[in-house]
């Protein structure tokens, strides 16, 4: 058994419409992070009152919808995921209920006994997305570590992910022979010197590099 079983995935946000309910300083954090990380996001906001700070947003990302009023359950409809950010205890629960009847997926911000997801701290360098969680222990931190590699990741990543990219576009021959030739290319990007004997898609333990 693992003591940390959380699974992270890449969403679409375009392909996934979000509702979020609640325009206060949380709902504008979560709001903020997810537009800096995907800016074509499909974003719903309800909200009794809006904030100075979301009203900003919403004029930088005029395709963002936003309804000035109580939420109401049928603000749900036509969304796969929804983000409470009220404040109010028992509206998560209520939300979630209601967002559970419609399969949805559900994140109760700064409420994470109410969570089926947990947003994470992003870092982004051209198509290379790193997304950091400490299983809800210090989201602190993972601001924090997400500063740091803001820092540290090399600026040259995009390039050198569009030449890997090109490379792998051009390459010939058959599945196993691309694998190889992709993995002698990027092996000098392991200090640790040249990568080592390739298993293939052949094996039955297929190793996770051949993927
Ligand atoms: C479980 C989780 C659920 C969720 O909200 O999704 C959650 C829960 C809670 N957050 C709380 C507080 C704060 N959250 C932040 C910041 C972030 N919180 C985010 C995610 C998450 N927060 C999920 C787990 C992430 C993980 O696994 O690590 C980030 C990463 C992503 C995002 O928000 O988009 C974003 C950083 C983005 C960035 O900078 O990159 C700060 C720091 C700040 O604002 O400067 C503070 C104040 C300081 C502190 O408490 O650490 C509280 C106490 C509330 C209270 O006391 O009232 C709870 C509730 C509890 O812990 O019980
Ligand atoms: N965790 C964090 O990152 C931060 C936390 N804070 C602190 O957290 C406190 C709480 O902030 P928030 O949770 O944002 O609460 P808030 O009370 O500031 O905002 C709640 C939002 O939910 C809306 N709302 C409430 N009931 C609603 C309903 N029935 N239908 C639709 N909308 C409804 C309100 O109109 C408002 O937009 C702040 O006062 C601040 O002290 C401040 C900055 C960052």
């Amino acid at each position: 058994m693992t003591a940390n079983p959380l699974y992270p995935v890449f969403l679409k946000l375009d392909q996934v419409p979000v509702l979020i309910v609640g325009a206060g300083p949380v709902g504008y954090e979560k709001l903020f992070f997810i537009l800096k990380s995907s800016p074509n996001a499909r974003i719903t906001v309800v909200a009794i009152e809006v904030s100075a700070e979301v009203e900003e947003l919403l004029q930088q990302y005029p395709h963002l919808e936003v309804r000035r009023r109580a939420y109401q359950p049928s603000d749900l409809e036509g969304n796969k995921l929804v983000i409470v950010a009220t404040g109010i205890r028992e509206m998560g629960v209520q939300i979630r209920e209601e967002a559970h009847a419609r399969n949805m997926l559900v994140n109760v911000a700064d409420t994470p006994d109410l969570c089926d997801l947990y947003l994470g701290s992003i870092v982004t360098r051209g198509n290379l997305k790193v997304a950091i969680s400490t299983n809800g222990q210090s989201p602190t931190f993972a601001k924090r570590f997400r500063q740091m590699l803001e820092e540290v990741l090399p600026e040259e990543i995009p390039d050198l992910l569009q030449h890997l990219k090109a490379v792998r576009d051009r390459l010939s021959g058959d599945f196993e022979d691309k694998v190889k030739q992709l993995n002698d290319l990027t092996a000098q990007l392991l200090e640790t010197g040249p990568a080592p004997e390739q298993k293939t898609g052949s094996s039955s333990e297929s190793s996770p590099e051949t993927n």
